[in-house]
């Protein structure tokens, strides 16, 4: 078959080896998969082109990883949000945080991580156990061996189901490795395919050949986003497919299975490519109008740089802020409370000491259903019930 063959094991169930990429014949670019492309193209260009306009993109690329990494994490159902994640950062005492926020941050590190590494390393087989090993170290899954790839067999379907129940058995362990040997030589192919069927067809094998006992979803998706940086169509890391492919989970399941089960790489494609129009328009209306909001309360205070670093961090202390700004603690004060004055910082603990602010306006950006506009009634948590898979391994 087109996308592989399933061989059945010895112990009776029957696991999927995947074809080498890329797949034989090759995908067909019918004109509306040129159509998709060529407007995911433009939109990924609009998104790049407006963090490159922003005076300090740097800024706002922390609260698009951060959000990324919250809503990549609740895929799963856990249930961090952007708010834990900020108040960890500012407190990582923080008592009534979820026990997920820490897979979370994990997140971001391997994201930054493995943007650092890409400028001397390509992406390889190596580069993604060690932003695997960053991803799980002491979180969920963490117990599974971080950076390794599986030793034994492992299998995708709904919770408690066996080998012989599963929805999808991957690769055994022998071919897994020939598996990724491929898929590693794909990864360096930059002229067979335009780059953005390269990422669908890189991020579906990646789950297909499944080689971590966990992890498996986030390593793919970040995989996604290096490609594009790597290969310069994005000077950041500004695209994540997490909150399309968590309301379309359904259909995200559904086109994996359909590439093995009847070599379906169109269809995948296709949904893939509606993905990343989607992601970046959404991204690229957030930029502007955070950039619309910073040029509106420049106006309003006079301490620019305390608003700047508000964009890099929305929730402050006095502390943080004079430490930032290396000023005196008194000073600190004065310049928060001309923020209060001025609507832009809220103090959130009534307390007298110790006392915390908000960025309020900026944050609700990020919290407006704008920012992740691709809930539908008809995708929710329940309807995912069909086809949710969980990962389950052989001990
Ligand atoms: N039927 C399926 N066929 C192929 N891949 C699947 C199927 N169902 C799920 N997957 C992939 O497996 C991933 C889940 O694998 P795993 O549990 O190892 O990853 P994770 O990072 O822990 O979870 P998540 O992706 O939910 O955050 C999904 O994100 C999806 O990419």
């Amino acid at each position: 078959m087109r996308a592989g063959q399933f061989i059945r094991q010895v112990e009776g169930y029957r696991a999927f080896v995947p074809a080498p990429l890329p797949p034989d014949p090759p995908p067909v670019l019918d004109a509306e998969t040129i159509n998709l492309m060529s407007r995911a193209d433009r939109a990924l260009g609009r998104l790049d082109g407006v963090t490159s306009i922003l005076p300090n993109p740097d800024l706002f690329v922390a609260m698009f990883v951060r959000q990324e990494a919250v809503l990549s994490s609740q895929i799963e159902g856990t249930q961090s949000t952007l708010e834990d994640v900020l108040q960890f950062e500012l407190d990582e005492k923080g008592a009534d945080l979820p026990k997920d926020v820490g897979e979370v941050v994990n997140y971001v590190n391997a994201m930054n991580f493995g943007l650092g590494r890409l400028k001397d390393l390509p992406l390889c087989l190596k580069l993604i156990r060690e932003i695997h090993e960053r991803l799980l170290r002491g979180v969920r899954g963490g117990e599974k061996t971080p950076g390794d790839f599986r030793r034994s067999q492992n299998w995708i379907g709904p919770a408690g189901c066996t080998l012989a129940t599963a929805a999808f058995v991957p690769p055994p362990v022998h071919q897994m490795h020939s598996a990724l040997d491929n898929l590693e030589k794909f990864l360096h192919d930059d002229e067979t395919f335009p780059v953005l069927i390269h990422c669908a067809l890189a991020h579906a094998q990646f789950e297909t050949i499944h080689p971590f006992i966990d992890g498996n979803g986030r390593v793919g998706r970040l995989l996604i986003t290096f490609l594009l940086c790597q290969r310069e169509i994005l000077h950041r890391p500004l695209l994540y497919l997490s909150s399309f492919l968590k309301a379309n989970r359904a259909e995200y399941y559904d086109r994996l299975t359909a590439i093995r089960q009847s070599g379906d790489w169109e269809g995948w494609i296709k949904f893939f490519l509606r993905g990343v129009f989607e992601v970046s328009q959404a991204a690229t209306e957030t930029a502007r109008k955070i950039l619309a909001l910073r040029e509106e309360h420049r106006q309003r205070v006079k301490h620019q740089a305390l608003l700047d670093y508000l964009f890099e961090q929305p929730l402050v202390s006095i502390h943080m802020v004079q430490q930032r700004l290396g000023c005196g603690f008194p000073t600190a004060g004065k310049y928060v409370e001309q923020f209060a004055e001025a609507g832009i910082l809220r103090e959130t603990t009534g307390f007298q000491r110790n006392r915390r602010y908000r960025y309020d306006p900026y944050l609700s950006l990020f919290e407006s259903p704008d920012f992740s506009p691709f809930t539908r009634p008809d995708v929710d948590e329940g309807d995912a019930q069909a086809t949710e898979t969980e990962a389950g391994h052989s001990t």
